[in-house]
């Protein structure tokens, strides 16, 4: 899917720390840009935000930004989640969540060591596996590398049309589950739903809701409402409102920031905040998961789950696992098999 040439200029930025981001979205071709060259790029503007929202409004790069390449980017997390912690601390805040009800949605880690990792090579065959999803890699100095493949739209906007799609994606089973959903996910699903209808009204857009649908992704899939509205305000500013959602943060938000704070050792970064282009068809901003964190030393592959009241340990475990198999697979069969 990658042409030769896009994978050594993948290869080349990582290794010259060349502020860049390769893209496709859903279905398309892979699009490119690189920081001061816009002869190699497509012509958008990719933006990227962290899960707190604190690169400003947001990080973007384009074929005009200025290069920098003197600051060093962190580091990823290099310390894989133990399941007797993330049991313990799942444990807590279910306790937690039976006196107050709401929503946290908990994350682990699954790292390792990067060297001899072709990430051109990972790239090729991650984009290749999710067609259907926003497949990015980036690099900046600020953020670090990260590549993902994300099935959920955060907001899109298509060029001249004045009306927004986003998405309540959230409950997770087997892909090839043939039983209804459970109120378990269901319950996780309506608390997205009715928080960004509430944030559509506050933003003055009226929601408007489809059917439920499922949406597969690998060997899991998830329950999903599409959700639209007509506006024309400022596309970033409604972004920044809605992330996260509590597809990747919670419910009450407050409460459920606090739990993340309190019982997940690793700093997100990237995971859970956004990313997307604006380009000539319009503007399209996803959800950062699916995703891993990487330099040439260590790499983080960040996967999390909706907990409530109702949640049992066991399940989380292994569907976060499930949620980024396939990336763990791609990742592991290509250590060795460097450049
Ligand atoms: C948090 C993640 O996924 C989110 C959580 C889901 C869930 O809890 O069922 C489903 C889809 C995503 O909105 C992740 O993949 O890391």
């Amino acid at each position: 899917m990658l042409s030769r040439s896009l994978k050594s200029l993948i290869n080349s930025c990582l290794d010259d720390k060349r502020t860049f981001a390769v893209y496709a979205l859903p279905y398309h071709t892979p699009a490119c840009i690189v920081a001061g060259e816009n002869s190699l790029s497509s012509g958008g503007t990719f933006f990227i935000n962290d899960f707190n929202n604190t690169l400003g409004n947001p990080l973007t790069i384009s074929g005009c930004s200025q290069h920098h390449n003197e600051v060093e980017p962190p580091e990823p997390y290099n310390c894989s989640t133990v399941y007797e912690d993330y049991k313990r601390h799942i444990t807590d805040i279910v306790n937690d969540l039976k006196k107050t009800g709401g929503k946290t949605v908990y994350s682990r880690t699954l790292c390792g060591d990067a060297s001899g990792i072709d990430w051109a090579e990972v790239t090729d065959r991650y984009f290749s596996a999710f067609p259907d999803t926003f497949r990015f890699i980036y690099y900046t100095p600020v953020t670090g590398a990260w590549l993902g493949a994300s099935p959920e739209i955060l907001l899109e906007r298509k060029s001249g049309e004045s009306r927004v799609y986003t998405m309540s994606l959230a409950g997770t089973t087997s892909n090839d589950s043939t039983e209804n959903w459970d109120e378990k996910n269901i319950k996780e699903h309506d608390f997205v739903t009715r928080y960004i209808t509430d944030v559509f009204n506050q933003l003055g857009i009226k929601a408007e809701i489809s059917p439920a649908e499922d949406v597969y992704f690998g060997t899991v899939k998830h329950l999903c409402n599409r959700i639209s509205g007509e506006y024309t305000g400022d596309f970033f500013t409604a972004i920044n409102v809605l992330s996260p959602t509590p597809a990747l943060a919670g419910v009450p938000l407050s409460d459920a920031l606090e739990h993340i704070g309190l019982h997940e050792p690793h700093p997100r970064r990237c995971y859970g905040g956004y990313t997307g282009v604006i380009d000539s068809e319009g503007e399209h901003a996803y959800v950062n998961l699916r995703s891993v964190h990487f330099s040439p030393k260590y790499f983080c592959i960040y996967a999390g789950g909706g907990i409530t009241s109702d949640s049992n340990p066991d399940d989380e475990w292994t569907e976060t696992r499930n949620k980024v198999q396939k990336l763990h697979n791609i990742i592991l069969s290509s250590v060795n098999n460097g450049r």
